[in-house]
């Protein structure tokens, strides 16, 4: 240690400087006695880990009065459990994961939340605001939606009386960008259901089983939010026809679909949910999907014709601030033959960003048509890119 003792001099002054040596020696010991006491601690807690036996994972179910709380352990059984002293109960919540003590009898520690796959995989919209009007043409297909969905939701008293069995399933085809979550989120809205949307894709999970999973607890989850409406993007991710079941992915993903046929099966037509899919591949579906019971409704949402797509360029154009004289809503909309309504709602924002860029307060019909011109211009490129990979 720094200033070891010279105790030869022997005067006043040298006095004092053994006193300041002896009180630092003294101050740096009490530092090293700190930082040993601490290791200890850390090496004692490290042993009574590695010596206690392990704890049981639970999620909280429910939260009692008396200071207990009902939990699922992962091992099996609900069970009604005390909290150890240190836990604060109000920090638990249903949907909280906790861990038991051995005997599985007491909360000793709040886990922080794991990611869970059936939370990544769907979203939740209890007060969906899609309204029919908000959708440009497809008046066909509203009306046929209204009718299989919307009233038997809303009546289903009705059809009781006439003996009257709805579709349990619709499924909506057509090519990308053309409404289908818009229409099945207006449904929910027009009918007050909760809307629940998974996208199929979602359900192929690393684990085994995990995907079957999914699927049950979604069908759970929509009986308790009942009235409600399960759509299924992309349903041919699961739903497609398989001849080779080789790998554990294809064996998983068929696991995932007998799961959605029997959840479906085990409904009644004029349960207050109902289940809405959408693909873009009608063509590949595994014919099991579309039999009498299940998706046995198809409706076909096509790319807008020019009076769909004027109604669609209707909607977005009424929310912006155009210059109307000059403005030949015809003229544009002719020019976007072809185009989905989501292309049209981005041309809306693509013309109003050159009014921007431009510094003007107002957007003119030629930003319309530059913004028609580089959506064409993008696609080309894409289209002229993919032969390119397709023949490279
Ligand atoms: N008929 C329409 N009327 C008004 N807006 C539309 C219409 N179709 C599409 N859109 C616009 O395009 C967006 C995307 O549409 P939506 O997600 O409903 O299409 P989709 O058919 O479900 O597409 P995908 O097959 O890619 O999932 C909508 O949020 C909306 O802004």
């Amino acid at each position: 240690m720094s200033g070891e003792l010279d105790l030869s001099r022997d005067n006043t002054n040298s006095d004092e400087q053994i006193i300041k040596i002896l009180e630092e020696k003294i101050k740096a010991l009490q530092i090293e006695a700190e930082s040993l006491r601490k290791e200890l601690n850390y090496y004692k807690s490290e042993l009574e880990k590695l010596l206690s036996p392990p704890l049981i994972e639970a999620v909280v179910l429910d939260v009692l009065n008396n200071n207990r709380v009902i939990v699922r352990s992962t091992s099996g059984p609900n069970l009604v459990v005390n909290l150890s002293n240190g836990i604060d109960i109000s920090n638990i919540k249903p949907g909280s994961s906790v861990a038991l003590n051995q005997r599985g009898s007491t909360i000793v520690e709040i886990l922080p939340n794991r990611e869970d796959p059936l939370v990544k995989s769907m979203e939740i919209v209890e007060k969906p605001s899609v309204k029919y009007s908000d959708i440009g043409g497809l008046e066909k297909q509203i009306q046929e939606l209204r009718e299989v969905v919307e009233l038997p939701l809303k009546n289903p008293a009705i059809f009781k009386e006439l003996g009257v069995q709805p579709p349990k399933g619709v499924l909506l085809f057509g090519p990308p960008g053309t409404g289908k979550t818009m229409l099945a989120k207006a449904v929910a809205t027009e009918s007050n259901s909760t809307f629940i949307h998974v996208v199929a894709s979602e359900f192929a999970q690393k684990f085994v089983g995990e995907g079957a999973r999914i699927v049950r607890e979604v069908f759970e989850l929509a009986k308790k939010k009942a009235p409600s409406i399960v759509f299924i993007d992309e349903i041919d991710a699961i739903g497609a026809k398989r001849v080779d079941l080789g790998t554990s992915g294809e064996r998983e993903i068929q696991r995932t679909l007998m799961q959605l046929l029997s959840e479906l099966d085990g409904f009644q037509p004029l349960d207050n949910v109902k289940i809405i899919a959408a693909t873009n591949r009608v063509d590949i579906l595994d014919p099991a999907l579309l039999r009498p019971g299940r998706f046995d409704r198809l409706i076909e949402i096509p790319l807008p014709d020019l009076k769909a797509r004027k109604d669609i360029l209707q909607i977005y154009i009424k929310k912006m601030k155009v210059r109307l004289d000059n403005f030949d809503i015809d003229k544009i909309a002719r020019y976007t033959e072809g185009f989905s309504g989501a292309d049209i709602r981005n041309i809306c924002t693509e013309a109003g960003y050159i009014a921007i860029r431009e510094g003007r307060r107002e957007i003119y019909v030629d930003d319309f048509i530059k913004a028609i011109n580089r959506v064409n211009e993008n696609r080309k490129k894409e289209e002229y890119k993919s032969r390119e990979e397709k023949y490279a």
